[in-house]
């Protein structure tokens, strides 16, 4: 809302909007008083009672730390600002801003189609609401295949202006170079390896990797490089179970599994795959569980609105702005003089 328009909303009507940092804001930013008519309450989840209330933020050592413990690194990916601040509220140990968004957020076809500044606009609104989980972004094709340098300077771009904390990059083995080279500079590198989508046209399509056994050493072979090469993690994608296990076992760094079983390190999945929030028919990847129905609700919801605009049962009273009794016989004057109606 523009400071004119603020100015123009009778201050008894503001009220402290009750955010999701819970009731007691810090005196920094009480000042934040905005112009809205109710304070949001809702029932499933009380203010301040989410479970990442007043956690630390969530470091490369806490994810280190998770890992020796054996306690399962929880990931989901986040598109957005409220996407992302429903993922760090919900307590997800990491959040990936993955170029999934280009099929799940912007509608392209397959992951391929989605620009640098594109994933850098995602990663910035993903950033600002997330308070504590790590989070990664993921490079897009064509921004690190060329050589360590350019994959060096694509990791800076993602940090420097996508304000994440790491990158993720397809590839095994033959990715070593760069991403030694990313590590070296700072930044810490999540691998990807297995079924890695940015390929799919030279994989045949998003097909499940490892089955066979030169496929499994294969997968083996690229776990171990890009280890060796300094990822602090790696997701293995559409494996079969016990390659995965026998990966995650061999390693020294946590596995983050998505469709890769359940003897994984972590897991990570596509936050609208597992809220459902998709029309109805959608064909899922076999890994995906959904916990929810996103878009029924919204459906509803969305179907009530209408309802209720049609029949005019919206906005009722309490939705609207009063004029005080004087003001209004004073108008109400005017008008009848100027023959209004
Ligand atoms: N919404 C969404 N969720 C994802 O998990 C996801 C994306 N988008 N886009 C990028 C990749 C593509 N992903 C996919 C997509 C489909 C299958 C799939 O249908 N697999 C088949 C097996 C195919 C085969 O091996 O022949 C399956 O039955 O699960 C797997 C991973 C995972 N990633
Ligand atoms: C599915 C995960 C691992 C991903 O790379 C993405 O969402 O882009
Ligand atoms: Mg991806």
């Amino acid at each position: 809302m523009s400071r004119a328009l603020i100015d123009l909303v009778p201050k008894s009507s503001w009220v402290l909007r009750s955010t999701s940092w819970g009731n007691s804001l810090p005196a920094a930013v009480s000042h934040a008083f905005l112009p809205v008519a109710q304070v949001r309450q809702s029932s499933h989840s009380p203010m301040g009672a989410s479970p990442s209330h007043g956690r630390k933020p969530v470091t490369i050592n806490t994810l280190q730390s998770l890992y020796r413990k054996n306690e399962p690194i929880t990931m989901i990916t986040a598109h957005d600002f409220p996407s992302a601040h429903v993922a760090d509220h919900a307590g997800m140990d990491m959040i990936l801003v993955g170029d999934s968004l280009a099929m799940v957020a912007l509608g392209m076809e397959d992951t391929s189609e989605v620009m640098m500044e594109e994933m850098i606009l995602h990663c910035r609104s993903v950033a600002r609401a997330t308070k504590s989980a790590f989070t990664v972004g993921d490079l897009p094709m064509g921004t690190y295949e060329i050589a360590p340098e350019q994959g060096l300077e694509s990791a800076i771009r993602m940090v420097k202006e996508g304000r994440i904390k790491s990158v993720k990059l397809e590839g095994g083995i033959e990715m070593a170079p760069t991403i030694a080279k990313i590590t070296r500079a700072g930044i810490p590198v999540l691998a990807h390896i297995g079924l890695t989508p940015q390929r799919q046209n030279s994989l045949g399509g998003f097909r499940v990797q490892g089955k066979s056994t030169a496929g499994a050493l294969k997968l083996i072979e690229d776990a171990l490089a890009v280890q060796e090469a300094g990822a602090f993690a790696v997701v293995l994608e559409a494996v079969p179970a016990e390659v995965a296990g026998l990966v995650t076992r061999n390693l020294a760094i946590p596995t983050i599994g998505i469709g890769a079983g359940n003897g994984c390190s972590g897991q990570v999945l596509v936050q609208v795959d597992m809220t459902g929030n998709f029309p109805p028919g959608r064909i899922l990847p076999k890994f995906v569980k959904q916990y929810g129905d996103v878009w029924s609700e919204s459906m509803r919801a969305i179907q009530a609105y209408k309802a209720d605009v049609k029949s005019r049962a919206y906005p009722a009273v309490e939705h609207t702005y009063p004029m005080p009794k004087d003001e209004l016989a004073e108008f109400e004057k005017l008008i009848g003089e100027k023959a209004l109606r």
